[in-house]
């Protein structure tokens, strides 16, 4: 059974993950990516997508256009744990090659 972070593991792994922030009534973390256009965006999510599935570990998002809003919790353990930090780092290396909007 994975762990929840304390506050201060939360916000010491936040200030490795730039952009990220917490979304505290939903016990979670989100970033939101804009790419510059839709199909820029699909490629991102279904590289994520791969990723999430190897990790056994799923984001809650939601895309509109060319954005896509990332948001990170570990279900099984009802908030934060170390799966999302590491999630959020697949990520971002997976954004980085993407051209922004
Ligand atoms: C059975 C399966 O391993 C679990 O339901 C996994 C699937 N993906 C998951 N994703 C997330 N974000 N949290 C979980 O607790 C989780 N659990």
């Amino acid at each position: 059974m994975v762990e929840l972070l304390s506050a201060t593991e939360r916000q010491d792994a936040l200030q490795n993950l730039p952009g990220w922030s917490e979304i505290s009534d939903r016990a979670a973390i989100g970033r939101s990516f804009v790419f510059k256009d839709f199909s820029e965006a699909f490629g991102f999510m279904t590289r994520v997508a791969l990723a999430a599935e190897k990790a056994d570990h799923h984001p809650d998002w939601r895309n509109v256009y060319k954005t896509v809003d990332v948001v990170l919790t570990t279900h099984d353990a009802g908030g934060v744990t170390a799966r999302d930090i590491a999630l959020a780092k697949a990520i971002d290396a997976i954004a980085r090659p993407f051209r922004a909007a």
